[in-house]
């Protein structure tokens, strides 16, 4: 049986906790956080659930050092700022949060489990993760919310369930996501994809979700909770990542066998390979950006 741990006991560390007590393949849910309140809160939350739904997962508050002997780690911090972004919402916890994964990373340098990162800019907090910690099994979660945005609302203009749409969304989770229109298919059939009216409507999903509920959780928490599956091996399948491309980290296709990935990258036409590439670059100049801040702010 598997052990996951969860770094951030928030909202999306409350939705995976949840979930996965509900899974047949995870037998102990580990917390950490910030304030031991929280975490002391959601294993409390954890093992009334547990008992009420007869699982048989556990759930305990550890620290940071205990966290090496989980199977694997889902990071969901969030570190303390004000954001004040009208446009490119998740890049405002660029330092903020750079600071608290780059010390995770520190902390947690020698752990050789998969470890899935949502925490925002999730592309950029992913490979700064991976880099920091040497690990190679670093994924973050945003790509395939996306991606199941975009088959809720084309599959709404268009009349069909969304299980009748294929496509994906990849690229950065943000501002610069590429919606993959031209491979998209109806019923397997290539369709016409109002890109910029589903654009607008993807990016106001977050905003009418905090606004009503205050965070953003339960469409991030199962997206983890799938991804888990996958890395681990439980099962096999495909999901959007963000993953190493050629020079950085961002959203794309992967399928995982037995735990091991494959990039699937959709075929593109050229306005999509530009939005990739100007996605790309964003994503490198913002982890060059952070690296130099940090190293700035290490040596005063
Ligand atoms: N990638 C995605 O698709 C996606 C979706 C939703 C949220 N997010 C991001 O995930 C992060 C968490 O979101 P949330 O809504 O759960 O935030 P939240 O504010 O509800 O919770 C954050 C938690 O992190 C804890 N924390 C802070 N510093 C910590 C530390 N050093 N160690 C351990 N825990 C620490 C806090 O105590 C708090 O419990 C944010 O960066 C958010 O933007 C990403």
């Amino acid at each position: 049986m598997t052990a996951i741990g969860i770094i951030g006991a928030g909202a999306v560390g409350q939705g995976v906790g949840a979930l996965l007590v509900h899974t047949d393949w995870c037998d102990t849910v580990m917390v950490s956080s910030r304030h031991g309140r929280s975490a002391d809160g959601l294993v409390t939350d954890l093992e009334d659930m547990s008992l009420v739904s007869a699982s048989p997962v556990r759930a305990r508050r550890v620290g940071l050092a205990l966290m090496k002997s989980c199977d694997a780690l889902v990071l969901c911090p969030r570190a303390a700022f004000i954001n004040g972004h009208a446009t490119d919402i998740r890049m405002a916890g660029l330092t903020a949060n750079g600071l608290l994964i780059r010390h995770l990373a520190q902390q947690l340098a020698g752990f050789s489990g998969p470890v899935v990162v949502v925490t925002n800019p999730v592309d950029v907090m992913t490979r700064l993760y991976a880099e920091v910690s040497c690990s190679t099994r670093v994924w973050g979660i945003g790509s395939s919310t996306d991606t199941a945005r975009y088959r809720l609302i084309l599959a709404r203009k268009v009349g069909v369930p969304a299980q009748a749409v294929q496509g994906h969304v990849i690229g950065e989770h943000g501002d610069l996501a590429v919606i993959c229109a031209s491979s998209t298919t109806v019923y397997g059939r290539a369709v016409r994809v109002p890109v910029q009216a589903i654009r607008a409507e993807m990016a106001a999903r977050p905003g009418r979700i905090a606004a009503g509920i205050g965070r953003v959780r339960s469409g991030p928490a199962a997206a983890t909770v799938a991804a888990l599956a996958l890395v681990l091996g439980v099962t096999d399948g495909l999901i959007e990542l963000s993953a190493p491309g050629d020079n950085t980290y961002l959203g794309m296709p992967l399928h995982f066998s037995s735990g091991q990935p494959t990039v699937c990258l959709p075929r593109l036409d050229a306005g999509e390979n530009r939005d990739l590439a100007a996605a790309e670059v964003k994503l490198q100049s913002a982890y060059h950006h952070l690296c130099s801040t940090l190293k700035e702010m290490s040596a005063s």
